[in-house]
């Protein structure tokens, strides 16, 4: 059958309607990745009374670690494609939240390069970004209006969100007054509701009761249906599996293995039988 290039554009092999000869060859669909992770290292002082000079910011890759500082992440290379749902394992102390931190910008990197190519979610640390004495109703709005939803988008998911949240008693209530399961639910309501294609969680969530953590998940599962993109750092095993399809294995601040998250998990497993069931 004859297909006018134009037609062409629009097909996708991996779409069964699309005219392909049953036997015909596809060639898998590259698309380009939607965040790369080249060569990243940082460094941090054990030390916070010891001093980083001007000769330390310029100094560059080929400056010796001074004996206060550690590398928490070094030579961490991967990249991600639009859609994928990748689990982040490791012990404590490994560079999980920090991995989470340098995409999301919070934090740059000493060595190497991160580049981001689409908005960020960010549910990192329970109070990020809220503003201790705004009421629940103000950080909503700056929250959302930080993250480039108009004013009337943010009126028309006002009600959604709080409801999700479970906390329309507090709107009036100073953010420093909730308990930090309320500061949860709140934080994953309005992160949840923004547009941004890459979400990433961290494990802000266990704090939360079964029953809204549930909640939670199910939402995750209708955002990774929707075609996001997901970092999610847990110990939980079940988890991992039920979300992630990819494992990032952190330890000592090496990326030791980054495969399906079934193999990610035997391994680190074998080399330390701590993750949860
Ligand atoms: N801002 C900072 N200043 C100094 N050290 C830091 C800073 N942030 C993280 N670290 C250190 O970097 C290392 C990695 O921390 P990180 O929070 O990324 O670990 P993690 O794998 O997420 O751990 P956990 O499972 O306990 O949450 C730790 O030794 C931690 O103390």
């Amino acid at each position: 059958m004859a297909v006018e290039h134009s037609d062409f554009d629009k097909l996708n092999p991996r779409n069964p309607a699309s005219p392909v000869e049953p036997n015909s060859p596809v060639e898998p669909v590259e698309t380009p990745p939607v965040i790369e992770v080249e060569d990243v290292g940082i460094r941090f002082r054990r030390n916070r009374r010891s001093r980083r000079s001007f000769k330390d910011l310029f100094a560059g890759r080929n400056r010796r670690i001074r004996p206060s500082e550690f590398w928490a992440l070094r030579n961490v290379t991967f990249s991600v494609a639009r859609g994928e749902a990748i689990g982040v394992v490791g012990r404590n102390g490994q560079g999980k939240s920090t991995l989470l931190k340098l995409v999301t910008g919070v934090l740059l990197p000493d060595e190497g390069s991160v580049r981001v190519h689409a908005g960020v979610a960010p549910l990192i640390e329970i109070t990020g970004g809220f503003v201790e004495d705004l009421t629940v109703r103000d950080n909503v709005n700056l929250m959302a209006g930080l993250h480039g939803m108009k004013r009337d988008e943010i009126a028309a998911r006002f009600a959604e969100i709080i409801d999700f949240a479970e906390i329309g008693d507090f709107l009036d209530t100073p953010y420093k007054h909730l308990s930090s399961g309320m500061k949860v639910r709140l934080a994953f309501s309005v992160i949840s509701r923004l547009e941004e294609p890459i979400l990433l969680v961290d494990e802000v969530l266990a704090v939360g009761d079964k029953a809204f953590r549930e909640k939670c998940y199910r939402r995750i599962e209708e955002l990774l249906a929707g075609g996001r993109t997901l970092f999610f750092v847990s110990h939980n095993e079940r988890d991992l599996k039920r979300f992630c399809t990819r494992g990032l294995y952190l330890d000592k601040g090496c990326l030791e293995l980054d495969a399906p998250i079934a193999e990610v998990l035997d391994r680190y497993n074998a080399d330390y039988g701590l993750v949860t069931q």
